[in-house]
């Protein structure tokens, strides 16, 4: 049995990419529309401000009537209106008169400046005025922020709270979003239980269901969450077929590789759909990748809980987000400098869970973060890893001091 041609890790986030397409825009409302990627340009309905309106609490006033006003100076007019933020009233005012207004409130035609009520007595059927305002003073114009028709949000913005409160102010209350990808997650593997059950000899907890159902989510995705499944081709066959109608895509993990029992590839290396093989990667050396017969994405990862955590930063997270609609989903990776030396397995694109020393405004330092380096099922140390070091293929050995590549986990 020989060693088939390894993939390296560009290749297959290139193949994975190439694969997927943004999931069909559908308008949805602004409530419901946070974290998706937006799948149109939005430009304002209307202007804003709606309307010219006062940027204080106080009195509405023709400025004609308040020259020379001060302190030693006041001059009393009568209050026709009373104009609270809201009110649809429209009272004219005419020469020698006032409205009291409301921070909001529309400007009444006639009025020309504001003057707050701190420069007054605060009255209500007469005012006593003891301040000369400015031309136009405290007035906010309509369109002073946007006109009808300008550009509020580009197509392509990962929505987040200011995105909706500008959509909102400009009139939209739905928005045509990618939707988040739904997601199934299904670890493999006859030897799991439970977490927090009792393991028998040779069980062991399934973790990476949670470790991915929890990524999908990080990833901006909803995760479906079934849990562990024993190694039972059947049955195995029969859940994919009635999970995949319910979702965009389907992780699994374990029942890759070589092994007798192994289940996934057993299933569904047979479909023309799927490809599986190893990759020039440590931890992730065996992976599936493809769809079923009705397009439902499928990422197959290996079992061991490190190779999944790293296959999903490295091919299933920029997967999920170019489901999401992002225009370009790569990781994104950070220099960091070794502050102790390591060893990579020659050929093989490593990614090391670091910790990573932000410093203070130094370059980041980063060290591994399990004591025993990059073995694939050092689950315990995966907590405290703050990211990825990557390690090229053609690298064996890393020093301290060398520069490393590190893509940062979501923290
Ligand atoms: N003869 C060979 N054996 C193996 C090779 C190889 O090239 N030749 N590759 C090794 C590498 S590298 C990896 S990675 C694993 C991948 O194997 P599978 O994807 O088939 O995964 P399993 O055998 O099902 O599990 C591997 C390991 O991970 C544990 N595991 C599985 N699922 C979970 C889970 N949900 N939670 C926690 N731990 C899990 C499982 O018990 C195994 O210990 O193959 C190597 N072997
Ligand atoms: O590829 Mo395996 O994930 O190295 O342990």
């Amino acid at each position: 049995m020989g060693s088939p041609v390894k993939r390296s890790v560009a290749e297959h986030q290139r193949a994975v990419l190439a694969a997927l397409e943004p999931l069909p825009a559908r308008d949805v409302p602004i409530g419901s529309a946070g974290g998706a990627v937006l799948a149109t340009d939005v430009h304002s309905r209307t202007p804003i401000p709606l309307f010219d309106n006062s940027a204080m609490d106080g009195y509405a006033v023709r400025r004609a009537d308040l020259i020379g006003a001060g302190p030693d100076h006041p001059v009393t007019l009568p209050v026709i209106a009373d104009l609270p933020a809201g009110t649809s009233a429209r009272p004219q005012v005419g020469p020698g008169t006032v409205a009291r207004i409301m921070t909001g409130a529309p400007m009444p035609p006639g009025a020309d400046a504001v003057v707050p009520v701190e420069d007054t007595d605060a009255g209500t059927t007469t005012v006593t005025i003891s301040a000369e305002p400015a031309e136009a003073a405290h007035i906010r114009r309509a369109g002073d922020d946007l006109a009808p028709g300008d550009l509020v949000l580009r197509a392509g913005t990962r929505l987040t709270a200011r995105h909706l409160a500008a959509a909102a102010g400009a009139g939209h209350g739905t928005l045509a979003v990618h939707p988040k990808p739904r997601v199934a997650v299904i670890s493999t593997g006859t030897e799991l239980v439970d977490p927090g059950t009792a393991p028998a000899w040779g069980q062991i907890p399934d973790s990476n269901s949670y470790l991915l159902a929890q990524s999908v989510t990080e990833a901006g995705g909803t995760p479906v969450r079934i849990g562990a499944v024993p190694d039972d081709e059947s049955e195995f066959a029969r859940l994919l077929a009635e999970v995949s109608p319910d979702v965009d895509a389907i992780v699994l993990s374990g029942g890759v590789s070589v092994g007798a029992f192994d289940v996934v590839k057993a299933v569904l290396a047979p479909l023309p759909s799927m490809w599986f093989g190893p990759l020039a990667m440590q931890p992730g050396k065996p992976q599936g990748f493809g769809h079923l017969a009705d397009g439902t994405v499928v990422f197959a990862l290996p079992g061991n809980p490190v190779s999944v955590y790293v296959s999903f930063e490295v091919f299933v997270r920029p997967g999920l987000r170019r489901l999401a609609g992002d225009a370009d989903p790569r990781p994104v990776l950070v220099d960091g400098v070794a502050e102790v030396g390591w060893r990579s397995p020659p050929g093989r694109e490593q990614y090391m869970p670091v910790v990573m020393d932000d410093g203070a405004g130094g370059p980041v330092r980063v060290r591994p973060s399990a004591r025993r380096g990059s073995g694939s099922h050092l689950v315990g140390g995966l907590a405290g890893a703050d990211g990825l070091a990557r390690v090229a293929a053609d690298v064996s050995e890393v020093r301290a001091g060398d520069t490393v590549a590190v893509l940062r986990g979501v923290s």
